[in-house]
């Protein structure tokens, strides 16, 4: 089966579970623009009450141009559930943000919701996180190689995201990124300890302790997998 076939069975799945008069957190990625345009219809055909609170410009513009209603994160009281897609998830169910370099914004709303899902199909699932893709650090433009070379003392290869080869690439809020190259996170809450405690590191990509389901597109259809533990946040 083709990739964005399974990438849209898991979006609608995943819609399966929003009910009229829901607050929803609309993540970031080509993932969830299926769940967004399955919403949207949703939200027409039943005559639904819900409310979106985008995660990045470009949700914001699609959730715009589909008719969604939404609202800043700060106008909310509450997040009933977000949806998003993830760049990887490991077998701890842990996962790393990172194509769109919006994972600041992903995990503000991320932390103001009851519920997280994430939708995925099945070549983002691994192992061990940091298999295909880097983790990506947010930081700010004033010192950043001082932070670069922090990051390359530690061992954790990084460069700086990149446009083109004279124009760094730019986050919502302005800053750099720099991806991390690491093949293999063994120990992913230490690193993001460690990370958290870099002056000049805003974000990084490692969300943590964060889903509550996960909805998987494979040949064989949708595998609903549910973490057992507790929350940490
Ligand atoms: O900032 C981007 C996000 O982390 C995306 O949710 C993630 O990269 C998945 O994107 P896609 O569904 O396009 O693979």
């Amino acid at each position: 089966m083709d990739v964005e076939d399974k990438k849209k069975m898991a979006a609608l799945a995943a819609l399966d579970h929003i009910q009229d008069h829901m607050i929803i957190g609309l993540g970031t990625g080509t993932t969830v623009q299926y769940m967004l345009e399955g919403l949207a219809q949703r939200i027409q055909q039943e005559h639904l009450n819900i409310i979106g609170v985008s995660t990045s410009d470009r949700t914001t513009k699609a959730a715009n141009a589909l008719n969604i209603p939404m609202k800043d994160l700060d106008d909310v009281g509450h997040i009933d559930l977000t949806i998003d897609g993830a760049g990887e998830i490991d077998k701890h169910f842990q996962g790393i943000k990172d194509g769109g370099a919006a994972h600041e914004y992903e995990k503000m709303v991320a932390i103001s919701s009851d519920k997280n899902f994430w939708i995925v199909d099945d070549s983002k699932l691994v192992d061990t996180l940091g298999h295909n893709i880097p983790l990506p650090v947010e930081v700010v433009p004033y010192g950043s190689t001082k932070v670069f070379r922090r990051l390359a003392n530690e061992g954790l290869n990084p460069s700086f995201r990149m446009v083109d080869k004279d124009h760094f690439y730019f986050t919502h809020e302005h800053n750099y990124v720099i991806d991390l190259h690491l093949q293999q996170i063994n120990h992913p809450h230490h690193l993001a300890l460690w990370l958290a405690h870099q002056v000049g590191i805003l974000e990084h990509g490692l969300f943590l302790d964060i889903v509550d389901e996960v909805f998987v597109g494979t040949d064989q259809g949708v595998k609903n997998l549910v973490p057992e533990r507790e929350k940490r946040y």
